[in-house]
Order: structure tokens, then C-alpha cells, then sequence
């Protein structure tokens, strides 16, 4: 078992683990991250979806005190990211973007050498690192180098080596991002299971499934700016439809098609390869596109997904 501290550790009992207001990150004249107001309570798993550039990292780095906000307040369990930044470390685990695992190291070591930067004792270190080793399903690889393991692999190591100083926050940034579905589904399992232990999650992501699945609560950002928040559910509720209706015409030009159909569904949206109808009832949206003489080469009923919400707020896909 993974021993993880209580998380409902803020100093004041109704104090957010994490409250940022009208915080903003400049570089140089660029603003990526432009006065956003965020609020992460004790034991959700918060999500910042968004496409890339949006300023989802730039975000992640101020909470994970290693870039300084430019304006706008922060605080990390009620404290100061520039003046107490060892401090809120030190209960904070960081999986970035990019694994920076020791490949010449064995899986275990990577947990241990890590556990000296927060002091733990050696003994304590290397019985927490199996347990992780344990918990993220590479106990068998312990003692093995790094370097071969596959990419889901190193990813769950990244992760068990934030676990290593108990934190009651673990900020995974992009943490699925170029592993194949299997793997993904995998992490995406632990990672629930380490928010069931009560486990504070922060992530960022451009996956709407990984969104979907993981958070709580997240919020939908583009070009340095928070354009909702809700639950996934609460979004889709909010901003689409039941279903949505998804129709192609091979190499037909698709605005006149769009056109045609208007007064069916709630709203059109025409992207390069195919048309979206938003709709309460895709089956019904269906047979009242046969009734005027359309002939889609291909048409699919689905459920709207926070792809859809994006569409709707930004004008844009989530991946281009
Ligand atoms: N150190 C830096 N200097 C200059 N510009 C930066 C720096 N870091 C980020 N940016 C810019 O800020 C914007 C937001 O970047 P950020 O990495 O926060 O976006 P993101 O939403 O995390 O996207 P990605 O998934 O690509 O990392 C981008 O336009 C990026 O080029």
C-alpha cells in the first residue's frame, strides 16, 4: 500500500490547496498565461484542458515554484510560491512533460537517488520505493537499467518518483501524451487510484477523453486565458448538445451541403473533412437528412465530448 499523507492538510480547513487570482505570466512582451483565476480544493483532480500554447505549462511551472508568477497572486496550501517555495516543494510531487529519469540508473535507484533531495532516510527511501515500484506495476523491474523500458513505463516510474516524498499535490503535466492506448489506459488506472487515497491531482492535458476520465473539475483554456470551468459533464450540459450528428461527403465541397441543412439539429459547424450537427437525437437529425436528398458518404451518432465544447467556445479542435 501506498501511505499517502491526509490532504486535508491546508492550514485553515476551508483554505484551497491551490487559489490563483488574476495571475499572469509574461515572457518578455508575450503574455502566455493572461490573469486567470483558478481554485483546487483538497482531494479533486483538477484538469487544465487546452490546446497546445495555450499556457497550460507556463501555469503548472508557477504552481510548481520554479517560475515565478509576473502579476496576480498565488498561493499553494495558503503559501507564497516566491517566498516559500522549499516549503510548499516539499509537499508537492512534480511529473513533467518530459521524463528526466536517469537512464543509466536501475528503476530502483532512480526512486532513491530522488528520495535524497527531500532528506529521507535511506532505509525509509528504499522500502517506499518498492511499495511505488509496487503500486505502479514495475515491481519486477527493480532492479533492471532504465534505458529499455518502454515509454508507459518510464512514464509510471516518472510518476512513482513524485509519489516518493508523500505529497498531498502530484502536478502531472501532459502525463499520456505519445503512449499508445494501452499504456494510457494504464496510467490513467493508477492515477484514479492514488486520487482514491485522497490524493490532490493537477494535470494538464489536450486529451478531451484524458479529461473526461480523470478530472473532477477542470478548466477549458485558450491563448492564455480560462474560457469555462466545470465538470466535464456540467460542460458538455452547458455548451453542446445530446448528441451530435457526424456526416462526410468524400471530396464534396461542404459549405453548400451545410447550408441544406439548416433547421435540422440545433447548430451546424463545418470542419475540413466533415460535418458536425448538434442535436438532441441523432437517429431523428439522421433520417431528416435522408428527407432532403443528402447522400453522406458516411454518417455517425455519438454522445458530445468536451472536443465538442471547445469547438463551441473557441471556434477551433482541440488538435489541429
Ligand atoms: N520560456 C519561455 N519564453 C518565451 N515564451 C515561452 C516560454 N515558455 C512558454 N512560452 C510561450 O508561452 C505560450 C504558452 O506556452 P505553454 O507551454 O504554457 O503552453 P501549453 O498550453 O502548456 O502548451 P504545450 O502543451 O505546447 O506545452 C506558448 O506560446 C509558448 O511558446
Amino acid at each position: 500500500m501506498v501511505e499517502t499523507k491526509p490532504t486535508d492538510a491546508p492550514e485553515r480547513p476551508d483554505q484551497p490547496m491551490i487559489a490563483a487570482k488574476g495571475l499572469v505570466k509574461r515572457f518578455g512582451s508575450f503574455t502566455a498565461v493572461d490573469g486567470i483565476d483558478v481554485e483546487v480544493r483538497a482531494g479533486e483532480a483538477f484538469g487544465f484542458l487546452g490546446p497546445n500554447g495555450a499556457g497550460k505549462s507556463s501555469t503548472m511551472r508557477m504552481i510548481g515554484c520554479v517560475s515565478p508568477p509576473t502579476a496576480g497572486s498565488l498561493r499553494i496550501f495558503g503559501m507564497d510560491p516566491v517566498r516559500q517555495g522549499p516549503q510548499i516543494r516539499a509537499r508537492l510531487g512534480v511529473c513533467p512533460q518530459q521524463d528526466s529519469l536517469d537512464l543509466e540508473l536501475t528503476v530502483l535507484e532512480n526512486l532513491t537517488v530522488y528520495a535524497r533531495y527531500f532528506g529521507i532516510p535511506r532505509k525509509v527511501a528504499r522500502e517506499r520505493a518498492r511499495e511505488l515500484l509496487d503500486f505502479m506495476q514495475l515491481g519486477d523491474r527493480a532492479g533492471d537499467t532504465t534505458d529499455p523500458l518502454s515509454g508507459g513505463m518510464k512514464r509510471r516510474l516518472t510518476i512513482a518518483r513524485a509519489l516518493i516524498n508523500e505529497p498531498e499535490i502530484v502536478l502531472l503535466d501532459e502525463p499520456t501524451t505519445g503512449l499508445d492506448p494501452q499504456a494510457r489506459h494504464l496510467v490513467w488506472d493508477r492515477l484514479f487510484r492514488l486520487k482514491q487515497r485522497g490524493v490532490t491531482l493537477v494535470l494538464t492535458t489536450h486529451y478531451m477523453d484524458e479529461a473526461e476520465q480523470l478530472c473532477d473539475r477542470l478548466v477549458v483554456m485558450d491563448g492564455g486565458r480560462i474560457v469555462a470551468e466545470d465538470s466535464p459533464r456540467a460542460l458538455i450540459a452547458e455548451h453542446s448538445t445530446r448528441e451530435v450528428l457526424e456526416l462526410r461527403f468524400g471530396l464534396d465541397p461542404l459549405e453548400p451541403i451545410a447550408e441544406k441543412l439548416d433547421g435540422i439539429g440545433e447548430r451546424v459547424e463545418v470542419l475540413p473533412d466533415r460535418i458536425l450537427l448538434y442535436t438532441p437525437d441523432g437517429d431523428e437529425a439522421g433520417a431528416a437528412v435522408t428527407g432532403r436528398k443528402l447522400h453522406p458518404s458516411s454518417v455517425l451518432v455519438r454522445r458530445s465530448t468536451l472536443e465538442d465544447v471547445f469547438l463551441h467556445l473557441t471556434g477551433r479542435t482541440l488538435v489541429d
